[in-house]
């Protein structure tokens, strides 16, 4: 079955290929027919070039600095910065359409809460991984083995966009090393398949397997990056990537410490 998507980039028509026995993950026909929210327009439609330029996503301002600025020289992760690099992430995924909504829907709400606690009476204890886990550890504020009163803990929250961030640097690096006829829809299921799908339901991993058909192509999607050129696309991504696997590590290996990898 051939749906007609709109392109992220140039606002025409693409085909993309959908198996019919996939066509019940996909939301209501009225949905895909406005295939971007109309709270989302496109960053990069202004009224004015100015306005444009003010809008428009870029990878490098939006998401790259910000992972950098979260790393402090003794190696902890500022919270508000990790969460700035999702909301920029956030910003590219509302972009390609309201097929990812509810992937950004999830993303969103998690970074609201970990938001939350940094401006509540208890902020400075949130200001970094780190402190958030002796914090919340030392007062037990950690649903450990099954869910109970703190279903919505930093730790687990945390730990939701943790794993994300694992499918994000194996799918950007997928992306740097990849030739301009690859799909962008393989690059980032087996990306998945290697990471967060093993924490995700069925009916989840098939829904996000459906969303993966309506990613546009490498070229559109390494112009929606905004970074220029290609081989600039690629040389920033080289940045990105061992990057975002520090900040993974990491977090990674005090999560380990601490037994909290599994947290319900
Ligand atoms: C560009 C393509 C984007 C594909 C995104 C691939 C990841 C697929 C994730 C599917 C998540 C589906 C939504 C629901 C998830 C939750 O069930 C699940 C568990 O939470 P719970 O324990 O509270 O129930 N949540 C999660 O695992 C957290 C998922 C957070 C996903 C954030 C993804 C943001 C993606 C931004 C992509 C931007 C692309 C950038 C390229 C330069």
């Amino acid at each position: 079955m051939f749906l007609y998507c709109l392109d992220s980039l140039t606002s025409s028509l693409y085909p993309m290929c959908i198996p019919q026995s996939s066509m019940m993950f996909l939301p209501p026909m009225d949905t895909r027919m406005q295939l971007r929210p109309t709270s989302c327009p496109a960053p990069w439609i202004g009224n004015t070039e100015a306005e444009n330029l003010q809008t428009q996503f870029c990878l490098k301002k939006e998401v790259l600095e910000s992972f950098k600025s979260c790393l402090s020289p003794e190696k902890e992760i500022y919270i508000e910065h990790y969460v700035s690099g999702w909301r920029g992430l956030v910003k590219l995924l509302n972009s390609l359409g309201s097929l990812f909504g509810f992937i950004s829907k999830d993303a969103v709400s998690k970074t609201q809460i970990l938001m939350n606690f940094l401006k509540s009476e208890n902020g400075p204890h949130y200001a970094t991984v780190q402190s958030m886990v002796k914090f919340e550890l030392d007062n037990k504020l950690v649903d450990v083995d099954k869910k109970g009163i703190y279903p919505e803990s930093g730790c687990r929250t945390l730990l939701r966009l943790h794993r994300a961030l694992r499918w994000l640097q194996l799918f950007l690096e997928r992306l740097r090393t990849s030739k301009e006829d690859d799909k962008t829809s393989v690059m980032c299921r087996d990306a998945y398949n290697e990471s967060l799908a093993q924490h995700h339901t069925w009916l989840i991993r098939k829904s996000a397997g459906m969303a993966f058909y309506g990613l546009p192509v490498r070229p559109a999607f390494f112009e929606v990056m905004n970074v220029g050129t290609p081989e600039q696309v690629v040389d920033v991504l080289g940045k990105a990537v061992p990057l975002l696997y520090e900040v993974y590590q990491i977090t990674e290996e005090l999560y380990q410490k601490h037994n909290l990898l599994d947290l319900p």
